[in-house]
């Protein structure tokens, strides 16, 4: 995996401003990421949507950082951020980003985050050429667990590269990709979160139904997934060999794969994959559609 900094700290970060265009769950993993990692101060941070003003105050109150609702207030954040992070849905992007173009200027950062959205469409919809990071994190940045994808635009410094790589290893693990390969990470580790808490509902509901307390189906399989991911960076050893460990012939765990294969499990999680990356394409045709018109 080809990452710029090992070191996990961004140092030129605390003298930046940093604003966040689209105030959601993913702004708001990576703010609280940032701050719990005393990467840089509320202060520096400011948080931009388009009509919830109740979600600002909540996110004002809850780190301390300064909020803006709609038009108000926009132009004077966006102009004095040094990074600006796109973190709007795909299918507002063009329109948001076209609303504030005049206001951005080549001698900041753009970060996207946005799933699907190209940075040839982005310079398109920026009108003018500025630095781009193209990234796909995910909402586990929130407690410092996130697994980021990033590419750049040809313009990107090193020292840019650099920073963004810095910024995101400070909330978790960054693996730098070609561009294409972006939509492989979404479908992989972007929306991945989504897949294990489903199969945690899933395991919850079984033991449940089965007869344990729901807190108790909840206990077991938290700490269970839980141990199984530690386990596998702890040991280093592959998933499929410590999986042959808990496998005992012609066991209970034996049986249990079994039925997961009558089901064709491995092939579902790969279509599952593979359409996330796929849907990601269609996002970002789309709002290369809207860039164009
Ligand atoms: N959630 C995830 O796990 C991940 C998401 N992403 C990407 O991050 C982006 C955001 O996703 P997510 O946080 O889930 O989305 P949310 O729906 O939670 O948040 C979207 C935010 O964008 C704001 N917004 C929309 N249009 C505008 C506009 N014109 N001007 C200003 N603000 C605007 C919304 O404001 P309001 O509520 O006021 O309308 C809201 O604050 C997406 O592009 C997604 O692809 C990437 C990786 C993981
Ligand atoms: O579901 C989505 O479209 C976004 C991108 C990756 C995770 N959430």
């Amino acid at each position: 995996m080809t990452t710029l900094s090992s070191s996990g700290i961004a140092p030129d970060i605390q003298t930046m401003n940093l604003c966040f265009y689209g105030a959601g769950s993913m702004a708001e993993a990576l703010v609280r990421g940032v701050l719990d990692r005393g990467l840089t101060e509320p202060s520096r941070i400011g948080m931009m949507n388009r009509q919830n003003a109740e979600r600002m105050r909540e996110l004002s109150d809850r780190y301390g950082i300064t909020g803006a609702v709609g038009d108000a207030a926009k132009e004077t954040m966006l102009r004095e951020a040094d990074i600006v992070f796109l973190a709007m849905k795909p299918k507002d992007a063009a329109d948001a980003i076209r609303g504030v173009r005049d206001l951005l200027h080549p001698g900041q950062l753009v970060v996207s985050l946005i799933a699907g959205m190209t940075i040839a469409t982005l310079e398109t919809l920026l009108g003018k050429p500025m630095p781009i990071a193209r990234t796909m994190p995910n909402t586990s940045s929130t407690i410092g667990l996130g697994a980021t994808g990033l590419s750049f635009s040809a313009s990107a410094t090193d020292a840019q590269r650099r920073l963004t790589d810095a910024m995101f290893q400070a909330v978790g693990l960054t693996a730098i990709v070609e561009e294409p390969l972006l939509e492989v990470v979404t479908g992989l580790s972007g929306s991945g979160p989504a897949y294990i808490y489903y199969m945690m509902e899933a395991m919850i509901a079984a033991g449940a139904k089965l007869g344990l307390t729901p807190e108790a189906a909840r206990e077991l399989t938290v700490q269970t997934v839980l141990g199984a991911a530690h386990m596998v960076k702890a040991t280093g050893e592959d998933p499929a060999e410590l999986r042959r460990k808990v496998t005992s012939p012609n066991g209970s765990t034996q049986a249990a794969i079994e039925k997961f294969d009558a089901y064709r499990f491995a092939e579902a999680v790969e279509a599952a994959v593979a359409r996330s990356a796929e849907r990601a394409v269609e996002m970002g045709a789309e709002i290369e559609r809207n860039a164009k018109s």
